[in-house]
């Protein structure tokens, strides 16, 4: 695969506005990995990750999300929801298959541009984000929830950046988006821990901004927060969040190409590959016992 290709056609324009240039086509409309209701009523849309048994994070998911956000910046929607639809799992993160045994540099070069296409759609939608963190939400489930404006759990789930101790080094990327939700010291504490806060330890941090019981709340307090914003107009609203978040959108566009070959770089390491694995392998064992 050309790689400065594959690059090319991924790019956000450099208004980085985002984009309708990137073909959508849906990877795996059999295995429907995301599902999108829209309320007509409300416009309000709610995106629920749908890859069993734990929304793990594949090339294909990515695809998939990005076409999605295409679709609801084409909509308009008024808001957008994302929670998941797994039993308690908001996402378990990157799909550790897609890093280890060596992946292909091919696959995962796409596996790559496509995690960071989902998250600087996701971070620059024109409509308000939520996240309905509805379960367990470690490392690129922590990513999905941090790019959303506002973050709603329920009870005695987990939610962090365990990247450290699974042997990798979050990206800058990610440590912006990080910085954006949390005071410094927070975040870098939480980064160089990689300690997973449960809920109410999520929310004293600032982590999350509610705690809510059950779904039914998740939507009444997200329609509360969509609210704020019905007096803004859209484009103003759209743009402001936009330059607001200039600087750490700009960080990433600039350095795609980068990015992916020193992450690929880090994961092909040996020593990578050996921390991945036994903490892959001790996944599994943790069943037998
Ligand atoms: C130089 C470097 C530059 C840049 C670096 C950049 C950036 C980083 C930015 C983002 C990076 C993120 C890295 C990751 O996301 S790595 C993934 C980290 N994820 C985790 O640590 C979570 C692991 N999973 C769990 O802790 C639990 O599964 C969970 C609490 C989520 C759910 O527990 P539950 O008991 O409900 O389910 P399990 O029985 O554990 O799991 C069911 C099966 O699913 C498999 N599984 C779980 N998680 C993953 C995963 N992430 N990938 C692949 N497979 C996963 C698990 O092994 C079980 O499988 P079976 O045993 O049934 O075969």
């Amino acid at each position: 695969m050309n790689f400065s290709r594959l690059i090319k056609n991924c790019s956000i324009p450099s208004r980085w506005l985002l984009a309708n240039n990137i073909r959508y086509q849906s990877s795996s409309a059999a295995q429907n990995l995301i599902q999108v209701d829209i309320n007509e009523e409300t416009g309000v849309s709610v995106v629920s990750l749908n890859r069993k048994p734990v929304n793990s994070l594949s090339l294909e998911l990515f695809k998939d999300f990005c076409g999605v956000m295409d679709d609801l910046e084409r909509e308009k929607v008024r808001g957008m929801v994302l929670k998941s639809s797994c039993d308690n799992v908001f996402s378990s993160g990157l799909d550790i298959t897609e890093l280890y045994p060596n992946p292909s540099e091919e696959r995962f070069e796409a596996f790559w541009l496509w995690f960071q296409e989902s998250w600087l759609k996701l971070y620059a939608s024109s409509f308000p984000t939520v996240a309905f963190v509805n379960g367990h939400a470690p490392a690129g489930g922590c990513v999905f929830a941090i790019s959303c404006e506002y973050r709603l759990m329920l009870p005695y789930y987990k939610i962090g950046l365990n990247e450290a101790p699974v042997g990798i080094v979050a990206t800058e990327w990610v440590m912006n988006s990080l910085r954006a939700v949390l005071p410094g010291k927070n975040a870098e504490r939480l980064l160089t821990s990689g300690r997973l806060l449960d809920t109410q330890e999520a929310f004293d941090i600032g982590l999350i901004d509610q705690i809510v019981n059950n779904e039914e709340e998740a939507m009444a307090r997200s329609e509360e927060f969509f609210a704020t914003f019905d007096n803004v107009p859209k484009l103003a609203r759209a743009l402001t969040k936009q330059v607001y978040r200039k600087n750490d959108l700009n960080q990433l566009i600039k350095n795609r190409s980068s990015d992916a070959k020193q992450f690929l770089n880090h994961i092909l390491r040996p020593e990578t590959q050996k921390i991945i694995g036994s903490y892959f392998k001790s996944l599994k064992d943790r069943k037998k016992d």
